[in-house]
């Protein structure tokens, strides 16, 4: 199943649908940043794996370069501490959700397998 988390509306894109994660810092890899984040905003930890997706999108805020990757949940488990909501979606439920707009290719491969 896949973690999809809610935005609280207190910031940009108000409810919208996410994956967790984060900005890379600078010196950072992609996947490191990506351990990094979970395990600051959600206290567990996990293994990234193969990449599902890269998209750039532009919002008004700015542009938003977004790669998207599979991981493996490895050591306890996701806790609410920034999103409104959090959720484990099979892949066939994804497009039920009000996706953050950088977010849809992903959501359309994933679920379509
Ligand atoms: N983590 C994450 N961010 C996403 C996704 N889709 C998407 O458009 N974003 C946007 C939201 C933010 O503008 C940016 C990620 O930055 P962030 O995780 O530090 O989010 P944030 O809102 O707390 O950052 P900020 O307002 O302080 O800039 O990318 C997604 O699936 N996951």
């Amino acid at each position: 199943m896949i973690l999809c988390a809610q935005r609280g509306n207190t910031k940009t894109l108000s409810h919208k649908w996410e994956f967790p994660g984060g900005k890379v810092e600078q010196g950072e890899t992609e996947r490191a940043a990506l351990k990094r984040e979970i395990e600051e905003e959600m206290e567990c930890h996990i293994e990234v794996g193969r990449q599902v997706d890269h998209t750039v999108y532009e919002y008004d805020f700015g542009i938003v370069h977004l790669t998207t990757f599979y991981c493996i949940l490895i050591e306890g488990e996701p806790v609410l501490t920034e999103h409104q909501s959090i959720k484990w979606l099979h892949r066939e439920e994804l497009t039920t959700l009000d996706w953050a707009p950088a977010d849809i290719p992903a959501v359309e491969k994933l679920a379509n397998g």
